[in-house]
């Protein structure tokens, strides 16, 4: 990993990046990456796995807002999964193509005027992407490189390290309240195992969006550095964990997440059941259709 930030730093100080159209130190460690074998070319989703270091990078790069739609989570456990079961990958960085946006979190549209048996569907979906994140052996780390509302912030919270642009116009947090939703427990347990119990309690019942600086004032995110940094920053923290024997780090992240896991585990079926009849409900559909003409409106 090291070799990776000497080339980035090399190239940067040689000029050679500045002549690349849009270049900066993202776009550096994205172009060395994906110099390197590319794993999955899947639409929504890109994913680059250097075969010498082992580090996989992931793309989100489903426009205007890498939004999790049933597709998109779908593709996403799938190359979660590839990844697991690959020996020569010891660590996954989870970052987006877009521009201002890491996820818009969970896809309105998919809660939205659909049946009882769609919404089944895209709630096995969004449970088995937080099966496959949260219980991945890899070190996952979140390079947030834009604006990461609830799923979004979901998805980062389920890495083992966070690092967001310092921009301050990008926020995290879960904010599903605001939409009128409930967080279901899985995603405030996630919370609360990143920031503890009262700054979740705070931050779920307000449903808030912690700029950057805030959010690393209460742990939501671990490291704020300039935003073309962000992948190498990740690279860079990334060589400090792969430098632990994965056996060692993997039996300590399994201590620490397995109950979590667990207990989504023990009450999946209840839990389907309860998002289907809620978000079946009138009186959140009505919420659902009103956040989504807010959101037309704040752009017209
Ligand atoms: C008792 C308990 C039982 C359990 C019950 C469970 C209940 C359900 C729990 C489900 C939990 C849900 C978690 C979620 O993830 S809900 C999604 C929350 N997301 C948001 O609030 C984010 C909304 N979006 C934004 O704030 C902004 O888009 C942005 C991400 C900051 C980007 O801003 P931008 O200015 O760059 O882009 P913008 O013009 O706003 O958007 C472009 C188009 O994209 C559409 N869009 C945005 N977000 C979403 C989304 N999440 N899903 C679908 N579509 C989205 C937006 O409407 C624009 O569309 P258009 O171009 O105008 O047509």
């Amino acid at each position: 990993m090291s070799s990776i930030l000497r080339r980035c730093t090399k190239l940067t100080h040689s000029g050679i990046l500045s002549m690349l159209p849009g270049s900066n130190g993202r776009s550096c460690a994205l172009q060395y990456f994906a110099s390197e074998k590319r794993y999955s070319t899947s639409s929504k989703i890109k994913v680059d796995l250097d075969s010498n270091t082992g580090v996989a990078i992931m793309q989100f790069q489903s426009p205007p807002v890498n939004s999790l739609s049933l597709d998109f989570l779908t593709e996403f456990a799938i190359n979660i999964e590839k990844l697991e079961l690959d020996r020569s990958c010891r660590g996954v960085i989870i970052t987006s193509a877009l521009p201002k946006v890491f996820s818009a979190g969970l896809d309105i549209l998919e809660m939205y005027q659909k049946s009882p048996e769609h919404y089944v569907e895209f709630w096995k979906a969004v449970q088995e992407a937080w099966f496959k994140l949260y219980g991945s052996s890899k070190v996952t780390i979140a390079a947030i490189n834009g604006n990461s509302p609830a799923g979004g912030c979901l998805l980062a919270m389920c890495c083992d390290y966070r690092i967001m642009a310092e921009n301050p116009r990008y926020s995290i947090g879960l904010n599903e309240t605001q939409l009128g939703i409930v967080a279901p427990f899985w995603f405030k347990d996630t919370m609360q195992n990143v920031v503890g119990h009262r700054e979740t309690e705070k931050g779920l019942q307000l449903g808030k969006l912690y700029t950057a600086p805030e959010a690393l004032k209460v742990g939501l995110v671990d490291e704020l550095v300039p935003e073309e940094k962000v992948v190498s920053s990740a690279a860079e923290a990334m060589s400090k964990w792969l430098a632990i024997p994965d056996h060692a780090r993997q039996l300590s992240k399994s201590m620490m997440r397995k109950p979590t896991i667990d207990r989504l585990l023990a009450a999946r079926e209840a839990d389907i059941t309860n998002f289907v009849s809620f978000t079946s409900k009138d009186s959140i559909q009505k919420s659902l259709g009103m956040y989504m003409e807010m959101l037309k409106k704040r752009r017209s």
